[in-house]
């Protein structure tokens, strides 16, 4: 693709800070409204604006906007208020274009199938730009690529985006979304405004994020998290565009300046790409930010657990993408008396109050979640949340106009119902391929959920007691363990590892690091991550405990150990107990403490082979420990903090005595 010319080749630096004149472009007082008035008239030049009052924005979100479209040249510009109506209006648009189905049998849910080349996170494609590599990265050896973190200077940033931005939504209408990450204007929430030429992506964020008008109003002169994304094919578009879904995949980047709360994404559609409130702002920039405030950004659900007691206990959990975070959080219990209810179920922003208590919010507004394996059978709160307002993507679709996937062949009534693939072909019960994509997603506002906890958008939180840590851990991995201490518990977390899965672009089934769930999010440093944590602990903090799950422990016939799901909630009543003091279900283990024989309530589940689901085997423990020292000496090397170091080495010690 050439690059396209603008007459002002100052604009051909779409990172910069300061304008031609050297005057910063973030700060913007009051009494220079009418410098701002000039420049923005200047460089909007004849875009119209399709909706919505310019210059009722925001001083700095005029800058913001006027210089983004001078730079990416829209034909138009729509500032979205976040109401009903314009939802209507776009998605009707979208509808008779043919890039959303309306799903028949539901008010309300659409249906939206992708470029097959644009379904996933690009892992290998987004970025950190720090002027030093290693904020970003730790120190590894010569020759070892750093695993956490992929740095990118600013220098070939800026050739990187010179390259794509400069005329980028040529031909398509640039939208002004102002959105809050967290009840608008609570203590911990955050403001951001993203651009996108993707209405696919204006849809979205409605649902995943509080988007409306009351942001900018909220907002002021204050400083925003500024989101710019293009699917990257302006018009007009030379190469045939698939599905109605424009996208550029040899050209993708997504591109984090961390220091400026700026993220830059161009040439990929898919969610975890291009709404960038999610894990971009809320992880990546939020944990640069929460590192500089003292609290943290972390990919964990939230879940409120009552006993039948009516105690209520509040649980954060970090498993990576793909492996139970959705169905763990609106877990239905299958024991008697039980109740969960869900404030989030991806994404945790955790601080200490002045009580000593560590408060999480949920910092979305809605669920964007893997739709194969998810039925009434599995997870029946997430079915009930997605009946209507929601967006399904690269699902398959029945003549009956419902939705179809991997895992819903025994709630299909007719055997003989038409079914449409993801990719538009006709697919029979049965069929070999896949019906939907592995990574297929519903997108569903969060207030549906019926178990959704009445303190979700509670501004403050709710305190968190216990952590949890998960993978999916074929084999030699404990269905639980309690860790010895905070600082085990971080280590154990550091050593967290998964399969991989259809939510990036990893091919095959591989056992990886992902240290606390956060390899592809990490924002920084992960030496510099680690010892955040470990600071935590001090004054009256009152420290989580933290613990170790793996429902994806696997027995000589390659099925899974443990039933999972709704049946889960047996080992919560066992993390449970344990915060409430009950010492005598747990022994000490070289690996933390593992539940004793018999302590976890099986009752009802059937034959449940508990030694072969709860065993340590030496022989996977002592290789285990090789690799984990290899991990922590070339992955982090000189950044590693102390604290953990000494984890690591007694670790070492207590496997070696197994
Ligand atoms: N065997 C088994 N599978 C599970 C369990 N919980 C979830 N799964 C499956 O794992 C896949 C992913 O589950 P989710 O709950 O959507 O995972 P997530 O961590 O929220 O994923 P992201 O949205 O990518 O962050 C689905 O296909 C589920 O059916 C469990 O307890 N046991
Ligand atoms: O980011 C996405 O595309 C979806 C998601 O939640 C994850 O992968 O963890
Ligand atoms: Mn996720």
């Amino acid at each position: 693709m050439s690059t396209p010319t603008t007459a002002n080749p100052d604009l051909l630096k779409p990172y910069r800070d300061t304008d031609a004149s050297g005057a910063s472009l973030r700060q913007i007082s009051a009494d220079a409204f009418y410098v701002v008035n000039e420049i923005v008239t200047k460089r909007l030049g004849h875009i119209p604006i399709f909706k919505g009052d310019f210059h009722l924005l925001p001083y700095k979100v005029q800058r913001f906007v006027a210089e983004k479209a001078e730079l990416c040249r829209p034909r138009g510009i729509y500032i979205c208020d976040g109401s009903e109506h314009e939802a209507e209006e776009i998605t009707h648009k979208l509808v008779e274009r043919g890039m959303l189905t309306p799903l028949a049998a539901y008010e309300n849910n659409y249906l939206c199938r992708t470029d097959p080349k644009d379904v996933a996170r690009v892992e290998s494609k987004t970025w950190m730009v720090t002027p030093d590599k290693y904020q970003t990265v730790t120190h590894t050896p010569e020759g070892v690529e750093p695993m956490m973190g992929h740095w990118m200077p600013p220098t070939q940033f800026a050739d990187e985006l010179d390259a794509r931005f400069p005329g980028c939504m040529a031909g398509r209408i640039m939208y002004v979304i102002p959105f809050s990450m967290g009840p608008l204007g609570g203590p911990i929430s955050k403001i951001g405004v993203q651009l996108t030429d993707s209405n696919y992506v204006v849809l979205s964020m409605r649902v995943m994020t509080r988007a409306s008008h009351e942001v900018l109003d909220a907002l002021g002169n204050n400083d925003f998290v500024r989101c710019i994304h293009s699917v990257g094919l302006p018009r007009p578009v030379r190469q045939k565009v698939i599905n109605h879904w424009p996208c550029n995949p040899e050209r993708v980047i997504i591109a984090h300046r961390p220091a400026q709360r700026e993220i830059w994404s161009f040439g990929s559609g898919y969610g975890g790409n291009s709404l960038l409130g999610k894990k971009c702002f809320a992880l990546r920039i939020a944990s640069n930010i929460a590192r500089d405030e003292g609290w943290l950004a972390e990919h964990m659900l939230i879940m409120g657990v009552t006993r039948p007691n009516g105690k209520e206990h509040f649980i954060a959990a970090a498993f990576p993408s793909a492996c139970g975070k959705t169905n763990l959080a609106m877990l239905e219990p299958t024991l008697p008396g039980w109740k969960v209810r869900c404030v989030g179920d991806d994404i945790a922003w955790m601080k200490f109050g002045e009580d000593g208590r560590l408060y999480a919010i949920n910092p979305e507004a809605g669920f964007f979640g893997v739709a194969p394996g998810t039925s009434d059978k599995t997870n029946p709160m997430a079915v009930a949340t997605f009946q209507k307002n929601s967006i399904f993507t690269n699902v398959a679709e029945t003549s009956e106009g419902r939705y179809y996937w991997e895992g819903l062949e025994d709630e299909v009534k007719d055997k003989n119902v038409e079914i449409t693939d993801w990719l538009g072909n006709p697919w029979k019960l049965g069929d070999p391929t896949p019906a939907a994509h592995p990574n297929s997603r519903f997108c569903a506002p969060a207030s549906q959920c019926p178990i959704i906890h009445p303190d979700w958008e509670s501004p403050n939180g709710v305190p968190i007691e216990a952590i949890i840590f998960g993978g999916r851990r074929p084999e030699g991995v404990p269905l639980v363990f309690e860790t010895f201490s905070w600082k085990h518990g971080i280590f154990t977390g550091g050593c967290l590892k998964s399969e991989t899965t259809a939510a990036a672009e990893h091919k095959g089934k591989s056992v990886m690091h992902d240290p606390m769930a956060m390899r592809p999010f990490m924002g920084y440093n992960f030496g510099k991550y680690l010892e955040h944590w470990v600071h935590l602990q001090k004054g009256n903090h009152q420290v989580p405990k933290i613990y170790h799950v793996n429902w994806f422990r696997k027995g000589q016939d390659g099925k899974f150990l443990w039933p999972g799901y709704g049946e889960n909630i047996r080992v919560i009543d066992w993390i449970i107990r344990r915060l409430d003091g009950e010492e005598n279900i747990g022994e000490n283990t070289a690996i933390g403490v593992v539940p004793t024989k018999g302590s976890i309530n099986l009752e009802g589940l059937g034959v449940v082979n508990w030694d072969e689901l709860m065993s340590l085997p030496p022989d996977y423990w002592k290789q285990d420990a090789i690799e984990v020292r290899k991990f922590f000496e070339e992955q982090v090397g000189p950044d590693l903090p102390p604290e953990v170091r000494t984890e690591l080495d007694e670790q070492e010690k207590r496997i070696a005595n197994l």
